[in-house]
């Protein structure tokens, strides 16, 4: 047959005919519930997949472009090529129309089966909230995973350096130390704030990963690690800490620049195991927990991120919210198995973040002075056979963030940085004295199984008010000792015991918070 063979070419003909009212049929579809049906033709394929070869991808940038990109290399100036490549790259990501948001009643919508507190993992349900063309009709949770991380996974995409097709592979990621299920798992109200499966997610859910070819994604990790301090090397010279070869190891000699072996102390370091934990918001018992209603919640948490999640007004039905914030990490010193054990003697630190002395030892605050006495704590606790739990929570600056504290800061010390004013100066800039709402942060306590606490490392009545109040009894409570105040925190310790934080020793007065100053702007540059 020739290409000029009538009888091919009527064929030819009723196939492009098809083709085409199959395209239009399927943008009719498409248009009609919001929702692409199928991955776009153009897309990459998932890794493992027979589907056409990466280097025709236009989603991503190959390793050759990657060099010459000029999102990368230079400022996007709209040069010819800069165009194309991101008219492709957007028709290839985002072949349909913009989808603005959803409605439970909208066709093809049918959110993956979830109850929260569930004792089953198969009743419970994964947690999807994936907008890939194979989850997107079931999702069943609003928002994205890893918190304000999410940005930058878009930020990537967006660039062609990470297709959004990417499927994880989570073989050999499991849990080194299991967090098995605890009765505080199956109770809806216990905790609300993250998923207590999210680090056995793989497993749990490996149905829905594997056969259903849903994107599901862990939501906490679980690992192990030796962490080495130079304040607890000095405890240790001190010997108010000693190495026992399981909690506390003698760190291997250190060496010299020319490579031999150094004769100095090369200090300890502390074995630990540790979880990362994003959060994932039960709408219903977060809402219950502040004493507001789910919908003035919603509305809240819509308007407040400039509209960013119209689902959580359009679609009742999902309960669930990834909300864009820090996550939290959990540290436990000593047998991972005593923390819900109640015989064993238990310490816990809930530290929030303060990024300034935390990491850069400022010495405005005693942050860091109370995290490793806190540690050290933990530490002596798991030696006497208890162990010792630290949660550190992304909550910089009192949940204020660091823009503000640096602002209160500067308040501080140019309007005289007397305890008297310390919690106004906060509260004339940021509106509030704290933002941090400390009802979400006993879930962490929940999830690990604990039942009481013999030591409670922290001053602040509002830590302590949430754990009591969620059914944690705390047997004792200890102060920051005296001796770890940097000069310049008095201030900040001594309007906290003010404000109602505990103290086992010191009553403050209101004579007493006008005499504790803090360093003037002047003595801060000498
Ligand atoms: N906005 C603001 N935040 C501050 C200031 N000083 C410290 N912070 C923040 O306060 C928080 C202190 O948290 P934590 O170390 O958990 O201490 P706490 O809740 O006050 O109570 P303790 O458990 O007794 O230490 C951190 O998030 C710091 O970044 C300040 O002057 N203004
Ligand atoms: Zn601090």
């Amino acid at each position: 047959m020739s290409n000029n063979d009538p009888v091919l070419g009527q064929i030819l003909a009723q196939l492009n005919s098809l083709q085409v009212s199959q395209q239009t049929l399927q943008a009719k579809l498409d248009a009609l519930t919001g929702i692409p049906t199928s991955p776009p033709r153009n897309a990459i394929p998932i890794p493992g997949r027979q589907d056409s070869p990466t280097s025709q991808n236009p989603l991503l940038l190959s390793p050759t472009s990657l060099g010459r990109n000029p999102i990368v290399s230079s400022p996007p100036s709209g040069t010819r090529e800069l165009t194309n490549i991101d008219k492709e790259r957007e028709k290839a990501l985002y072949p349909g129309r913009v989808l603005l948001t959803t409605y439970p009643d909208q066709h093809g919508i049918k959110p993956y089966p979830l109850q929260w507190g569930a004792s089953e993992p198969a009743t419970r349900g994964p947690v999807i909230c994936s907008r890939l063309p194979s989850s997107i009709k079931q999702r069943n949770a609003i928002g994205a995973h890893s918190g304000s991380y999410s940005i930058y996974r878009a930020l990537s995409i967006a660039m062609g350096t990470l297709s959004p097709f990417h499927k994880p592979d989570y073989s050999k990621t499991e849990p080194p130390v299991p967090i098995p299920p605890q009765p505080s798992w199956f109770n809806p109200s216990k905790i609300v704030s993250f998923d207590p499966w999210g680090h056995l997610v793989p497993q749990v859910f490996k149905r829905e990963i594997e056969e259903l070819g849903l994107d599901v994604r862990p939501s906490i990790a679980v690992t192990k690690a030796h962490i080495k301090l130079s304040e607890i090397d000095e405890t240790a010279r001190r010997g108010e800490i000693t190495v026992d070869g399981r909690i506390v190891l003698r760190t291997r000699p250190l060496r010299n620049p020319d490579g031999t072996e150094s004769d100095a102390d090369p200090g300890v370091e502390i074995t630990t195991s540790k979880a990362a934990v994003e959060p994932v918001w039960y709408l219903p018992g977060v809402a219950e927990r502040f004493g507001i209603s789910e919908n003035l919640l919603r509305r809240a948490l819509f308007e407040d991120t400039g509209g960013m999640y119209p689902e959580l007004i359009t679609r009742p039905d999902i309960k669930i919210f990834l909300p864009p914030i820090g996550n939290l990490t959990v540290y436990i010193f000593g047998n991972h198995e005593d923390m819900a054990d109640e015989s064993k003697e238990l310490t816990l630190r809930v530290h929030d973040e303060c990024n300034g002395s935390d990491v850069f030892g400022s010495d405005i605050c005693t942050c860091k002075p109370y995290l490793v006495f806190a540690i050290e704590e933990c530490v002596r606790c798991a030696q006497r056979g208890g162990v010792g739990v630290v949660v550190y929570f992304r909550k910089e600056g009192r949940a204020l963030g660091e823009v503000t504290k640096y602002l209160v800061y500067n308040l501080r010390k140019r309007g005289g940085d007397t305890a008297d004013k310390y919690f106004r100066a906060t509260e004339l800039i940021a509106g509030v004295k704290d933002m941090r709402f400390q009802a979400l942060m006993p879930d962490v306590l929940h999830w690990l199984g604990i039942k009481k606490i013999d030591n409670m490392v922290s001053m602040s009545d509002m830590k302590y008010d949430a754990i009591v109040q969620s059914g944690i009894p705390i047997l004792k409570r200890y102060d920051i000792p005296e001796h770890l105040i940097p000069p310049d925190s008095r201030v900040e310790i001594d309007a906290k015991i003010a404000a109602g934080y505990f103290t086992s020793g010191k009553k403050v007065t209101e004579v007493d918070l006008i005499k504790t100053v803090g360093r003037t702007w002047e003595e801060t540059e000498h």
